[in-house]
């Protein structure tokens, strides 16, 4: 059973006239992982935005986007703001822009909990910690008074996981949630994400540049290229059998970038 269905969805700069995405449909499975991935400006971030419905307002839409049967293209903003974190969650490349700079992170994960849950701050407070420890971040009462730029890039993408964790909604979409960090972080956050998945058993759609990762997460690989759907495939077959000359470059210059590490690691 599909959870979402994207049909014939078409994305332009109202300004400049640009098409973004020209036409794109896809599904995404209950319980699966979809990853899309393609260069810089292929047309990722734009999609996972009009799926939430937060494309800036000159971007427009047309196209069908339906959730658990309902098509939200015709929601009022009212509804969609009810579906949002609770029932599709986006987890941004960037965390610092994904939480208000003036306030400390747990009067921002108070408010989000309490809009959607209407939970008591105990409650809450009891429920973020434990979510807090479980992806491994120290001292979640002091995180919760601190605000957004005293934490690093990593917990930032930790706690956006954490607040995923307590809101367990249908979908989580992750846009590039390890891109902006370092290696280390990059690893840590993707083990986060693994284990969120095998956890909660969520649907998710995956953006990311790390083949690596996608290989270990999607059951489903969208290879975009200049806002078009150029390949799409069990996530085996893409990476065994690719038929598309762009993502037999992708998946080649990936297997290069292997070997290379390995020989520089004194691993082959
Ligand atoms: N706010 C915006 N206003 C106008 N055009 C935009 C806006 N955001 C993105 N675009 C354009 O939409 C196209 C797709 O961009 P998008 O950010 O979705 O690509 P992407 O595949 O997610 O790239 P990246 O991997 O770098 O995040 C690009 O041509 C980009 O310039």
């Amino acid at each position: 059973m599909n959870i979402l269905e994207v049909a014939n969805l078409k994305l332009w700069d109202s300004v400049t006239g640009k098409v973004l995405i020209a036409n794109h449909s896809f599904q995404l499975k209950q319980g699966s992982c979809l990853a899309m991935v393609g260069e810089s400006g292929s047309g990722k971030s734009v999609t996972c935005r009009a799926i939430m419905r937060l494309n800036k307002a000159w971007i427009r839409q047309s196209g069908d986007i339906v959730f658990k049967g309902e098509n939200l293209t015709l929601l009022p903003e009212r509804e969609m703001r009810k579906k949002r974190g609770k029932q599709l969650c986006m987890i941004v490349q960037n965390g610092m822009s994904a939480f208000d700079p003036s306030c400390v992170i747990g009067v921002h994960l108070r408010e989000t909990l309490v809009e959607h849950f209407g939970w008591s701050k105990n409650d809450i407070e009891a429920r973020m910690k434990q979510a807090m420890e479980s992806v491994m971040l120290k001292n979640p009462m002091e995180l919760m008074n601190k605000y957004p730029h005293q934490l690093s890039g990593g917990m930032l993408q930790r706690v956006m996981i954490a607040l995923a964790i307590v809101l367990e909604p249908d979908v989580i979409i992750a846009d590039e949630p390890t891109t902006a960090l370092d290696t280390i972080s990059q690893f840590e956050v993707a083990e986060q994400l693994i284990r969120l998945r095998e956890r909660m058993g969520c649907s998710m759609i995956f953006v990311s540049h790390d083949l690596g990762v996608v290989q270990k997460m999607a059951d489903e690989v969208l290879v975009m290229k200049d806002g078009e759907i150029v390949e799409r495939g069990a996530t085996q077959t893409i990476f065994s059998d690719a038929r598309h000359e762009y993502t037999q470059h992708l998946v080649s210059a990936r297997l290069a970038l292997n070997h290379h590490f390995k020989r520089i690691m004194g691993r082959s």
